[in-house]
C-alpha cells in the first residue's frame, strides 16, 4: 500500500535558516516535523512553489496528499479547484490562526477538516498592533528618516505627533487578538476603548479591564461594545481590525465606511488585508482623510511590487506603517505553532482525532466556530 503523504508549504529561509535555527517557519525547518511524520509511516513533500495554480509543485502534489500543512504568512490556497483535484485529502492544517485561505465551504462539502493552531501568535499580534499604532501616532517614521538622513528638523516631525493617552481606540472583532489588543491598550490610559463584535465579551472579560483601567489610570467604565460599526468608527481617533476574513468581513474597509470615520484617524490592520479595498484606503491616506494606515496583511501575498499599500502616502510621507507579513510569526510564535500541528498531526496520526476543541474550523461538513460569520455554528 503507498504510504500517505502530507504536504507542507512554507516561505524560503535562504541563509536566514542557517543563521537563526529557531526560525522553523521556513522550508529548510519544516516546522521540525520531518522525523515525526515519517516515523509515523507518512511520506512528506515539503515545497514552496504554490503559484500559479494549476500548474505549481502544490497542484501537482496536492492530487494525492492526505494531509496539508499550510500558513497565512505565505498562503497556499488550497481553492475550491484545488480540492476538487484532491480526492485523497483529508485534512487542512494552518500553522498559524485565520484558515481563509483554505474554501471553508468547499472543504465542508468534502468533509475535509480544517484546523489551525488557535491562540498560537494571538500575543505576536496584539504586540504588533500595539507597535504599528505607536510607529503611526508618534510619528516615529518622521523622526527615524531625519535621525539617519543627519536632518534636525523638530517642528517638520512634532507636527504630526500625538500621545496615545486621552484617545478613543477601537476595535473591530473582540476576540483573542482584540481583547489582547485592548488589555495592553490600558497601559496608555485611553479616555475609551470600544469594540464592535457580533458576539459579545464576557462580563468579567470586560470587568478586568474597567478594574485595570480604575487601578492604574483613576478611572473606570471605559470599555463599551457598540452595535453599529459606523457609531463606532465616527468616534474613534485609532482603530484597529482584528476579525477573521470571510464573506461578511471582505471588502468592510471601502470608501464608504470609511467616510465614517473621523478625519485623521489612524487605522490598524493586522487581521487580513482583504477585509480592506486596496485601492480606498490609500486614497484616504493621499488625501489626509487617515492620518495614516500601518498593518501587515496584504490581499495578495506575496504582495505584488506595484500593490497600492507599497506605495501609499501622505504629502508628509509618513502616513505608511506597512510591513510584510511578520506580525504572527515571530520566533517565538513559530515555536509554538510547530508544536501545535505536531499536536494536530497526532491526533490524526492516533485516529483518536481528539484535536483541541478550538484549532477546529471545519469538521465533519460543518463549522465548529462562531468566528467565520454571524450566523455559523458555535460548538
Ligand atoms: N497578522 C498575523 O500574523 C495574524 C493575523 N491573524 C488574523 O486575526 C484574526 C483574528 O484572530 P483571533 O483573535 O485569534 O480570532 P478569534 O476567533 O479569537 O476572534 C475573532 C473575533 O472576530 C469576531 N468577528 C468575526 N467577524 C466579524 C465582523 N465582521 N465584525 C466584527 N467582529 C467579527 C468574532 O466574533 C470573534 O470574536 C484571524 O482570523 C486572522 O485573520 C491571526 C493571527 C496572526
Amino acid at each position: 500500500m503507498p504510504k500517505g503523504k502530507v504536504l507542507l508549504v512554507l516561505y524560503e529561509g535562504g541563509k536566514h535558516a542557517q543563521e537563526q535555527e529557531k526560525l522553523l517557519g521556513c522550508i529548510e525547518n519544516e516546522l521540525g516535523v520531518r522525523k515525526f511524520i515519517e516515523e509515523h509511516g507518512y511520506e512528506l513533500v515539503a515545497t514552496t512553489d504554490k503559484d500559479p495554480e494549476p500548474t505549481s509543485t502544490v497542484d501537482k502534489e496536492l492530487r494525492d496528499a492526505e494531509i496539508v500543512i499550510t500558513t497565512p504568512f505565505f498562503p497556499a490556497y488550497i481553492s475550491r479547484n484545488r480540492i476538487a483535484e484532491a480526492p485523497n485529502l483529508k485534512l487542512c492544517i494552518t500553522a498559524g490562526v485565520g484558515s481563509d485561505h483554505v474554501d471553508l465551504e468547499a472543504a465542508n462539502e468534502r468533509k475535509i477538516t480544517v484546523t489551525e493552531v488557535t491562540g498560537s501568535n494571538v500575543v505576536s499580534v496584539a504586540e504588533h498592533v500595539l507597535a504599528t499604532i505607536l510607529v503611526l501616532i508618534r510619528n516615529y517614521n518622521g523622526g527615524h528618516q531625519q535621525a539617519i538622513n543627519g536632518e534636525w528638523d523638530i517642528a517638520g516631525v512634532a507636527k504630526n505627533v500625538y500621545d496615545l493617552e486621552d484617545k478613543v481606540i477601537s476595535t473591530v472583532g473582540a476576540g483573542r487578538i482584540g481583547y489582547r489588543v485592548l488589555e495592553r491598550l490600558v497601559a496608555f490610559n485611553p479616555k475609551k476603548l470600544l469594540y464592535y463584535d457580533y458576539q459579545e465579551l464576557p462580563t468579567e472579560a470586560v470587568n478586568r479591564l474597567n478594574a485595570a483601567s480604575e487601578l492604574f489610570n483613576g478611572r473606570g467604565d471605559i470599555v463599551q461594545r457598540v452595535e453599529k460599526v459606523e457609531e463606532m468608527l465616527a468616534q474613534s481617533d485609532v482603530v484597529t481590525i482584528n476579525c477573521p476574513l470571510h464573506k461578511d468581513s471582505k471588502g468592510m474597509f471601502n470608501k464608504q465606511l470609511i467616510s465614517h470615520m473621523k478625519n485623521g484617524a489612524y487605522l490598524v490592520n493586522t487581521a487580513r488585508g482583504a477585509i480592506c479595498v486596496a485601492e480606498d484606503v490609500a486614497e484616504a491616506v493621499r488625501s489626509g482623510k487617515l492620518a495614516g494606515y500601518g498593518g501587515d496583511v496584504w490581499d495578495k501575498q506575496p504582495a505584488p511590487k506595484n500593490h497600492p499599500w507599497r506605495s501609499m502616502d501622505n504629502k508628509d510621507h509618513v502616513g505608511n506603517a506597512m510591513t510584510v507579513h511578520i506580525s504572527g510569526t515571530s520566533l517565538d510564535a513559530q515555536k509554538r505553532y510547530a508544536q501545535g500541528v505536531k499536536n494536530i498531526l497526532n491526533s490524526y496520526f492516533s485516529k483518536k482525532f481528539d484535536y483541541r476543541p478550538q484549532d477546529v474550523i471545519v469538521q465533519n461538513g460543518t463549522y465548529a466556530t462562531r468566528a467565520y460569520g454571524q450566523e455559523k455554528k458555535s460548538l
